[in-house]
């Protein structure tokens, strides 16, 4: 399915500069190593029923393959033409507190480093598609397990978002949320020689002569503070600085809004805030491209946006108003970066209408539409900024294409072609307790799947052919998420608008909505001053002689 959307559109140069956070993921920090996205093997576990886990197994390949520092401005492969990482398919049953993976399963992905490693086809790091502990990321990491990085989702994500990061603003809010979830994952372990280490490559606990009790006074004052306690400061000490450098754009981006909400144009109205939120990959900013007549950067690449961007556009009634684009959503996305990127979120907390922009041609649409819908309440926007959010089902030009998949795969079939063996075969079959692993049999196992998964809907049903099937299935999936009490309306509600922001089918009939939207809260607006006016209690002054009346 992935491997069918558009071409990336180039943004405009921008410097680029290597973040720390990405170095632990090479093997090697030479310049060609460098220079080279990290290599990831990606660990799915096994999730029913077999759409989702097609769905998310093709965004964690997705997720492995966005992780790319930017270079002038852009990418320098294109995203189709990266190969597909190598990928195993795990059981999942109930996590263990220590490994979190059965030790069958530890052993199996075992054997597929090593694979890789002896085919010459070297992996930087494990990427295991599920969040893990501190504990349990330091014991797969270690030598007698797997004995590479290990990066879990969130740890990925955020990663992601150092590597985008491209404004001062983007990157202090990146560097935080790294930091946050660093400072979680400060654990100690046994390292070989049976001693306390510390730290991804185990270096063994230093005592610093700083720090709690010493005052760097020597053994007079105590022990100092060990390696972990010296990480755990440092880790305060930046986070505030940090901080108080986040205030700073907090404030600044404040002054700006006020002063948008000044200025009018001829209308002498302040200028409307339009924001534009969804999923990562939806089709934002290629959606506030087309309307603006701009070149906002879009890629393939999840979080292809990290640093918000603002854009006017001029409504069919000729009010102008300002479209901003801003980094999108995923499912499980890190509270780290939820809080980090409260600055930038403030835009769509304060922004007069929400657009929701969905892709239409996701399998697993209700679930990035309930994703959204809970970022949006995390963040603090209010029951009724959702109830008037307008949704767009983006990508409808990919209803073709999806007749054209379905014609194709009908003739793969009548082939004698079964599009799930491709993901079938990566799946390891662990039975319980196995703790010895074949490794020959399992480096016999060739990837049958000849490039991106398709996804199950591509084969049974076109979605853009019945929306209703959609929404009808929306009410058994929403229950899965619950956890938090929702106005069920809201997500209930269907698409106001289909577009497809490559076509620019759609888009006027958005416009117009937008207008329409924006003139019944203006007329709302003026309707509560106006009462507020009335409401007032006028009473005589009690400068009797003046006669002038005074508000009191
Ligand atoms: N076929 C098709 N592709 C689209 C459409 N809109 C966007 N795309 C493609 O989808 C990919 C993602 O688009 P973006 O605009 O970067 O998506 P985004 O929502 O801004 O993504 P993030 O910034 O990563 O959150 C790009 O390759 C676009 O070319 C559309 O209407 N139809
Ligand atoms: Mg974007």
């Amino acid at each position: 399915m992935l491997r069918r959307l558009g071409s990336a559109v180039r943004g405009a140069s921008r410097r680029f500069q290597p973040l720390p956070s990405c170095k632990k993921l090479y093997s090697s920090e030479s310049e060609d190593a460098r220079a080279r996205p990290p290599k990831l093997l990606v660990v799915q576990p096994r999730v029913r029923p077999e759409k989702l886990l097609q769905a998310k197994l093709n965004e964690a390949l997705c997720l492995a393959n966005s992780l790319e520092d930017q270079r002038d401005g852009y990418f320098h492969t294109d995203f189709f033409d990266k190969p597909l990482p190598p990928h195993v398919l795990v059981q999942n049953r109930v996590p263990r507190a220590d490994s979190y993976f059965g030790h069958g399963t530890v052993d199996n992905i075992k054997c597929h480093v090593n694979a890789a490693a002896e085919s010459e086809d070297e992996v930087d790091a494990v990427f295991v598609n599920a969040i893990l502990s501190g504990v349990q990321q330091r014991n797969l990491e270690a030598s007698r397990a797997w004995g590479k990085p290990v990066l879990d989702r969130v740890g990925l994500i955020i990663e992601i978002f150092n590597a985008h990061a491209f404004t001062k603003e983007a990157k202090l809010q990146a560097e935080l949320a790294a930091l946050s979830y660093k400072k979680t994952r400060l654990v100690r372990a046994r390292g070989p020689d049976g001693r306390y280490t510390f730290g991804a490559s185990g270096e063994a606990e230093v005592v610093s002569a700083r720090g709690r009790g010493s005052g760097g006074q020597g053994f007079m004052s105590g022990a100092g503070e060990t390696e972990l306690q010296l990480q755990r400061r440092r880790i305060i000490e930046r986070r505030n600085y940090l901080l108080s450098q986040i205030e700073e754009v907090r404030r600044t981006r404040a002054l700006q809004r006020a002063g948008r909400k000044r200025s009018g144009g001829s209308s002498g109205q302040g200028l409307a805030t339009i924001a534009v939120v969804g999923y990562t990959n939806a089709g934002k900013s290629t959606l506030v491209s087309r309307l603006s007549n701009s070149d906002l950067f879009s890629d393939c690449r999840l979080f292809a946006t990290v640093d918000p961007r603002v854009r006017s556009v001029v409504l069919p009634s000729g009010k102008k108003v300002l479209f901003s684009d801003t980094v999108g959503f995923i499912s499980d996305l890190p509270v780290q970066l939820v809080e980090a990127f409260h600055a930038t979120l403030e835009e769509v907390v304060e922004a007069d209408l929400l657009l929701h922009v969905v892709d239409s041609s996701a399998p697993n649409l209700d679930e990035h539409r309930t994703t959204v819908l809970q970022v949006l309440r995390q963040i603090g926007v209010s029951d009724e900024k959702l109830q008037n959010m307008i949704e767009v089902w983006n990508k409808i030009d990919m209803e073709e294409e999806c007749m054209d998949v379905d014609e194709y795969l009908d003739d793969k079939e009548k082939d004698g072609f079964n599009l799930e063996d491709g993901v079938k075969s990566e799946l390891l079959a662990e039975s319980e307790g196995t703790e010895e692993v074949d490794c020959e049999a399992l480096e016999e196992k060739e990837d049958d799947s000849d490039g991106w998964l398709y996804s199950d809907d591509l084969v049974d049903e076109c979605k853009f052919c019945s929306p209703s099937t959609v929404a009808d299935q929306q009410n058994e999936s929403f229950e899965k998420h619950d956890g938090v009490e929702k106005d069920r309306s809201i997500e209930q509600s269907g698409p106001h608008v289909k577009t497809s922001a490559i076509t620019g089918v759609g888009l006027q009939e958005l416009l117009e909505l937008i207008d329409k939207k924006l003139r019944v809260q203006n007329k709302k607006g003026a309707q509560a001053v106006e009462r507020s006016i009335y409401d007032r209690k006028w009473r005589p002054s009690h400068n009797q002689e003046s006669g002038i009346a005074v508000e009191q």
